[in-house]
């Protein structure tokens, strides 16, 4: 077994098990315990800097210059946050909490730019003690908060404007971001026909104010996407934005951030998005916009994180109770699925039970001549949504103490972990060239009793 969706150079050894990193796991469970995420430095190193070659090729080729952002929200920890940036990408944070980790990790302020539809004033304001390069801002009034804190501090803060395309793109509704009826950025379509558009209306405000610099429009579409038609639609829609707004105001804007949302493989067989293709398709399309309108072309910039950190990782778990299930199915025969306890669930992934979102499993902690069963992993939570791997194939022999990985668990697995049931958040423990570090440890009960005051 190589190959996605398991990180690249995962293999299995002669007695079945799987090798990842070069590390055996079962000695990564004796050592770490389960539940891990599990998570091959080389791997996102190798996707980091991919993704920023194949845009540096692709937009250098058009004559256009590109910064690579690497999206924190994915998964950041101060190591990971240092590999972004060892292999030539920026970080983009979505909190002052994601800014602190960056910080942290010592990425210069101007490499990080700061998210977010509701930042409050004291994320904003350590943002401009930080430098960061860029305040994403998201709404009218969030642009006269930033004025007012960046004149409170005499400083210029550097401002992007996010606007929303009307381009619907990602795998579910709750990631797709650009279309009209949900929370973030300024639509590019005014409210009543002849009116002017909330972007155009912000973004002359911000060129209003001597406090802000503007640099720039962002825009985000969604997120697991699989068809690149997506970013070249939103691409023509901004670079016009941005030659109306050089019409309206005499300004043409440097940048254009296309945002992220490039799509990985999850099940066996699943294709990703190829960043090379999607860069060159990208690329030529905005350089035949820009030719189309007559603009120069501006400093692009990109924000993925799924697609960095998601194949890098998976989590690691032990087998408890296997129970078989008759299920009746309406018109069909009855059939038997094999339920596979494990000792995590919804709160270290939760994208099953919010998206629907499936994944593969395995056995891994050795091999089985058993056939194959029809099996549903799940989780060990109060809850019958705790579904871990909604339909997977594994051995017939599949028993407790087993060991069983989830693969492409890296992005959105951990960063969005909860403490459900009291459960303490597992480890991050990184795997590279035969050995593995704790990059986050795991949580104890005194950790989560620590916070409870009695
Ligand atoms: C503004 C912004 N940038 C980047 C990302 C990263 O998306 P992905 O992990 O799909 O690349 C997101 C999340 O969807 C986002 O909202
Ligand atoms: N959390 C989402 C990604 C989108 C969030 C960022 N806008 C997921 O797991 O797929």
């Amino acid at each position: 077994m190589t190959g996605a969706p398991w990180p690249s150079g995962t293999g299995r050894q002669k007695d079945g098990a799987l090798v990842v990193g070069g590390v055996d796991v079962r000695e990564l469970a004796a050592e770490h315990g389960t539940p891990a995420y599990v998570l091959d430095e080389a791997d996102f190193r190798l996707r980091a800097r991919a993704y920023r070659t194949a845009f540096e090729a692709a937009f250098g080729a058009v004559g256009a210059g590109v910064d690579v952002y690497y999206a924190g929200k994915a998964l950041l920890t101060v190591a990971v946050a240092r590999w972004a940036r060892e292999e030539g990408l920026r970080v983009d944070t979505a909190s002052g909490g994601e800014l602190a980790v960056a910080l942290r990790a010592e990425v210069p302020g101007a490499e990080i730019g700061l998210h977010g539809n509701n930042k409050s004033d004291a994320e904003i304001e350590r943002a401009l003690d930080a430098g960061v390069g860029r305040i994403i801002v998201d709404s009218l009034v969030e642009i006269e908060r930033v004025a007012r804190l960046a004149a409170d501090r005499g400083v210029v803060a550097p401002v992007m404007v996010r606007v929303t395309t009307g381009v619907h793109a990602g795998g579910h509704e709750y990631i797709a971001t650009a279309h009209e009826d949900q929370k973030f950025g300024l639509s590019v379509n005014p409210a009543n026909e002849g009116a002017e558009s909330p972007a155009m209306t912000a973004l002359l405000a911000v060129l209003k104010r001597p406090e802000l610099k503007l640099l720039g429009i962002h825009s985000h579409i969604g997120s697991q996407i699989i068809d690149p038609d997506g970013f070249e639609a939103a691409a023509r829609v901004v670079l016009r934005l941005r030659a109306d707004l050089a019409e309206r105001s005499g300004l043409l804007v440097d940048e254009v951030d296309l945002g992220g949302g490039y799509g990985i493989a999850y099940l066996p067989g699943d294709v990703a998005l190829d960043p090379e293709r999607v860069a060159k398709d990208v690329a030529q399309s905005v350089r035949a916009v820009c030719q189309e309108l007559g603009t120069d072309l501006p400093r692009f910039s990109i924000e993925p994180g799924r697609a960095i950190v998601g194949p890098a990782g998976l989590t690691l778990y032990t087998v408890g109770t296997v129970k078989p299930v008759t299920v009746s199915s309406d018109g069909g025969a009855d059939f038997t699925r094999t339920y596979v306890s494990v000792d995590g669930g919804m709160s270290d992934n939760i994208r099953p039970a919010l998206y629907g979102a499936a994944y593969h499993a395995e056995v891994v902690g050795r091999s089985s001549s058993a056939e194959n069963v029809l099996a549903r992993v799940v989780g060990k939570h109060c809850e019958s949504g705790d579904i871990v791997v909604h339909e997977v194939q594994l051995p017939a022999d599949v028993r407790a103490s087993d060991l069983l990985a989830v693969a492409a668990t890296g992005a959105y697995g951990r960063s969005m972990a909860s403490n459900y049931n009291m459960l303490p958040r597992p480890p991050v423990v990184a795997v590279f060239d035969g050995a593995s570090r704790v990059l986050v440890r795991r949580e104890t009960e005194d950790d989560l009793l620590g916070l409870d005051l009695g």
